[in-house]
């Protein structure tokens, strides 16, 4: 298994119980949504998949290596995407990402076809050297998306990467995301609380008050149901 593989996770705040005992294997190349309203846990997870947060409870691993093991090599597998932006906006969307490469000790020829590689596989090569600050939202999270395949990940981690964008944004971002998995074999997990940027082959995990609720194909599972109604039944809560 190259994927990400997460087993009974678990993740307190004081007495607030985030986590309760996720567990979750993704194959290489298969793009999850993981669905799951406000509260749920799903920054939690992503805190514990990038290490920002450790516990001693649960394993994880990524493209085979144990996170708590062997941090080193884990993390140079993942790129992630926070829900907040982390471009720097005074920067060329070019310099943003030559930056991101050195610290990868990546630099010279090998720098510039990569970086012109990413931005051309979001549809951002054209706008490589405009300022970030002029950038649309759509846009920046483009950037940033192309910014994460620079040190060539295995795997892909979105925190709703698509918050306070439009709908045309949105569909435009999730398409090019869905792109990356099927044609590159990155394993890509998603988090959303939209659960109109799930499609019917997409893994589907639904998160709920820190536990795993449902997780298998998302056509199967919502089945003649529209899968806001699925989400619903199961959760309580509109998505
Ligand atoms: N620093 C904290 N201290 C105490 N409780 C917290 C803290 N951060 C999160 N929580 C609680 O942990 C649970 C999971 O929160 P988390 O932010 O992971 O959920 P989420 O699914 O990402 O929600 P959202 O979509 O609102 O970001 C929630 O009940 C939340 O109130």
């Amino acid at each position: 298994m190259t994927g990400l593989s997460v087993h009974d996770l678990r993740f307190n705040y004081g007495p607030k119980q985030a986590l309760d005992g996720v567990s979750f294997d993704i194959a290489p190349g298969a793009f999850c949504a993981l669905l799951g309203p406000n509260g749920a846990g799903k920054s939690t997870l992503m805190a514990l998949l990038t290490r920002l947060f450790t516990t001693r409870h649960g394993t994880i691993r990524v493209a085979g290596h144990d996170l708590a093991r062997d941090p080193r090599l884990a993390l140079a597998r993942i790129g992630v995407v926070f829900q907040q932006t982390t471009l720097d906006l005074d920067l060329s969307v070019y310099r943003n990402l030559s930056y991101f490469a050195a610290l990868h000790g990546i630099s010279g020829r090998e720098a510039h076809t990569r970086i012109m590689e990413a931005l051309d596989r979001l549809g951002m090569a054209e706008r490589a050297h405009e300022t970030a600050r002029d950038l649309n939202g759509g846009h920046r999270r483009r950037a940033e998306i192309a910014r994460c395949l620079i040190h060539r990940p295995s795997v892909l981690l979105l925190d709703e990467p698509t918050v306070g964008l439009d709908a045309a944004a949105r569909r435009t971002i999730t398409d090019h995301v869905h792109d990356l998995a099927r044609d590159t074999g990155l394993t890509v997990l998603w988090a959303t609380h939209l659960s109109d940027e799930v499609r019917d082959t997409d893994r589907l995990i639904v998160l709920h008050q820190g536990r795993v609720l449902a997780d298998g194909l998302a056509g199967p599972l919502r089945g003649p149901h529209p899968l806001a109604d699925y989400f619903l039944s199961l959760t309580g809560a509109p998505a």
